[in-house]
């Protein structure tokens, strides 16, 4: 049933697929608006204009001029991209600059990303404050750190305000910045104050969005959990303990018409949960291509960024193991300098039984999903993660560690689950020592034919899609919009 009134929402993100991305944040903000639509809500995403999002706009027209954004004239121009309705803000001096949204091609930060991200903030603001007549959201929905500061915009700055919700994608990444930027960013002083910017002294983007913030969502339930404990809090966890009752965790989905194995122009051979028998065409294909020996091997995948949150310098220590039981391993992934040199050396040093490419490759990371037997992921944390939605999707029996939305999207193949013939993967405990063990765990179902059969069956058979998601964040604006009728 569609709920009768139609919700505006403003989502206001730095990334989004398939024009700029650098992780997740970029996929999920690529594929809310088209799961929101069905439940009557209109997305519009602003965006910084990058040169990849300026080239890709269609039917463009100018809706707001502002003459001096942060040290230059900008525009805020309307238009479309593929299916995706978005406000980008035309700001030469910001944004018309190659490569990664948020560094240079030296790998260090952009030195002005403080008011980069803090224009972002801005002008969402000044959109939810009604300044554009033709567009008042009635919900600003800001993504992580680079769109922390619209809340603080709105709250210093403005009279008129949408209802906030503010997404946490990664507690990591906070955007801190020196306090002397206050001015620079256009805040006025009561604004560095323990209940506004102010975090240790410094400027914190994301602990702004977080405390102005109306209500906050992560991207799973336990995750939602997990970052209100010290463990997992990042520091914040204090503030988002007092904010319990204005949190909580909406699992990601994936965009599964990009993620169906039963019609993927990117792989060998095309299959579903009923015939899963061509997976194998699929798994030659990327041995083939990936120079691995062809004997009858279970092959783990990774598609992954290559940082320590990922805790893939633990598989670099299990090789041994793995090999050990004569399965093979390929890696697609980019990231930390040393974890890169560590897959290149054990794939020369281990010729046909490890291989790895450095780099983003969305075709690669498709023919993994289709090809591997198992996919791992030992994360240290995980808000969500998207690899393993896919990898289940695919049939790729999902290793992965006990934390965050990996325990709320695979069912463990304990004991009990394999004799009630639900499980969908292996988790473990994020150790060198357990992440072994799953390794183990994971060859031995694997030599049993007739239960991985069933594993992967079960596996492609979950709902990782943004169905139920996108109601959950339906039912939220518009419980958000009834606090405000009451
Ligand atoms: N080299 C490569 N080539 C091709 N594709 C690659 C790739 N490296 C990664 N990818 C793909 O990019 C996506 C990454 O998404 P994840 O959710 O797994 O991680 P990320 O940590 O970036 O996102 C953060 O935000 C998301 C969104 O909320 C959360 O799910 C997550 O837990 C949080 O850490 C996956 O679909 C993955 O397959």
């Amino acid at each position: 049933m569609i709920a009768a009134t139609p919700i505006h929402v403003l989502s206001v993100v730095s990334e989004i697929f398939p024009f700029v991305k650098t992780g997740g944040l970029a996929d999920v903000a690529g594929a809310l608006p088209a799961a929101l639509a069905p439940e009557n809500v209109r997305t519009v995403t602003l965006i910084p204009g990058y040169p990849d999002v300026m080239a890709a706009l269609r039917d463009v027209s100018p809706i707001l001029a502002v003459d001096d954004l942060f040290g230059g004239p900008a525009r805020l121009l309307h238009g479309r991209a593929r299916q995706l309705e978005l406000i980008v803000i035309d700001a030469p001096h910001l944004y018309d600059r190659p490569g990664n949204p948020y560094m240079a091609a030296d790998g260090r930060d952009w030195p002005d990303n403080a008011i980069r991200f803090g224009a972002l903030g801005l002008m969402a603001a000044r959109l939810g404050a009604g300044e554009v007549p033709a567009f008042r959201p009635d919900v600003l929905h800001a993504h992580d750190w680079q769109a922390g500061l619209s809340a603080a915009y709105l709250r210093y700055r403005f009279e008129r305000r949408p209802r906030t919700v503010m997404t946490v994608h990664n507690l990591a990444f906070q955007g801190l910045f020196p306090a002397s930027l206050l001015s620079a960013l256009a805040l006025p002083p009561p604004a560095f104050s323990i209940d506004g910017v102010e975090f240790h002294g410094e400027i914190g983007f994301l602990k702004a969005g977080l405390a102005l913030s109306d209500w906050i969502t992560t991207v799973s339930p336990t995750y939602a959990a997990e970052i209100r404990t010290r463990e997992f809090g990042m520091g914040l966890d204090g503030l988002l303990r007092g904010r319990t009752e204005r949190l909580s965790g909406i699992l990601n989905g994936i965009d599964d018409t990009v993620w169906n194995p039963g019609r993927d122009p990117l792989i060998a051979a095309t299959f579903d949960a009923r015939r899963i028998a061509p997976r194998i065409a699929n798994k030659a294909e990327l041995k083939k291509r990936m120079g691995l020996a062809t004997d009858d091997a279970l092959l783990f995948g990774v598609v992954s960024r290559l940082t320590w949150q990922k805790g893939l310098d633990m598989l670099v220590e299990v090789l041994p193991t793995l090999l050990a039981t004569g399965s093979q391993l390929v890696v697609l992934g980019s990231g930390e300098r040393n974890l890169q040199q560590a897959f290149l050396d054990a794939a020369r040093i281990h010729p046909g039984r490890v291989a790895c490419v450095i780099g983003y490759d969305e075709a690669l990371a498709h023919l993994i999903q289709a090809g591997a037997d198992a996919l791992l992921m030992p994360s240290r944390f995980e808000p969500c993660g998207l690899s393993q939605m896919c990898a289940l999707r695919y049939g790729t029996v999902p290793v992965v560690s006990h934390v965050g939305g990996l325990v709320d999207t695979v069912i463990d193949c304990n004991d009990m689950a394999i004799a009630e013939g639900v499980g969908t993967g292996i988790q473990f405990r994020p150790t060198i020592g357990m992440l072994e063990a799953a390794v183990l765990r994971a060859t031995a179902l694997w030599r049993n034919g007739k239960v991985w059969r069933r594993v992967q069956r079960n596996a492609m058979r979950a709902d990782v899609s943004w169905r139920r998601s996108a109601r959950r964040y339906a039912t939220l604006y518009r419980a958000l919009m009834a606090e405000r009728r009451r």
